[in-house]
């Protein structure tokens, strides 16, 4: 045990160093269509494509951090449901992890990136999607097939 820290403090402490590592990233469809978001930065992202998230921050929930970063980066309120697609370990350390998303209300923009398409499957594999997402294509597109 560390110096000073009881066995809740070590757990809130191992919980939030876990929960600092995640990237949650939203799979919101609407009519058959999914939202892909366009990348400003890092150069090396740049022009990219990825599905709209960020970091989950201490102390939060995964999923209140999806329907944070939606409000944030899309102005709209989401519910945030099931996983899909399988976690992506990136480079940085960081656990990349896909959730379905609802529209509850409001209209995609892009606040923070440069653009937004919505893609059916077809389009989907057309798009240069941001490397870590690229396992997640089948997934999409069966989710997109399903309806
Ligand atoms: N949001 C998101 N990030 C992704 C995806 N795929 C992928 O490799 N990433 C990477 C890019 C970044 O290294 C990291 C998330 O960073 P971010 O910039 O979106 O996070 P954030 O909104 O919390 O922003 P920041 O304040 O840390 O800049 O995960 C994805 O589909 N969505």
């Amino acid at each position: 045990m560390r110096d000073g820290m009881t066995a809740r403090d070590e757990a809130e402490a191992r919980d939030e160093a876990k929960a600092e590592r995640e990237v949650v990233a939203a799979a919101l469809i609407v009519d058959g269509r999914l939202l892909l978001a366009r990348r400003g930065h890092p150069p090396e992202l740049a022009g990219q494509w990825e599905l709209p998230g960020g970091k989950v921050e201490p102390g939060e929930q995964p999923r209140a951090a999806l329907r944070r970063e939606l409000r944030e980066e899309l102005g709209v309120e989401a519910d945030a449901g099931e996983r899909i697609g399988v976690d992506v370990e990136l480079p940085s350390g960081l656990v990349l992890r896909a959730y379905r998303a609802t529209l509850v209300s409001g209209t995609p923009e892009p606040l923070e990136h440069t653009g937004l398409c919505w893609v059916d499957a077809a389009g989907l594999r057309r798009m240069q999607l941001v490397a870590a997402d690229r396992v997640w294509v089948p997934a999409l597109c069966d989710a997109l097939t399903a309806g």
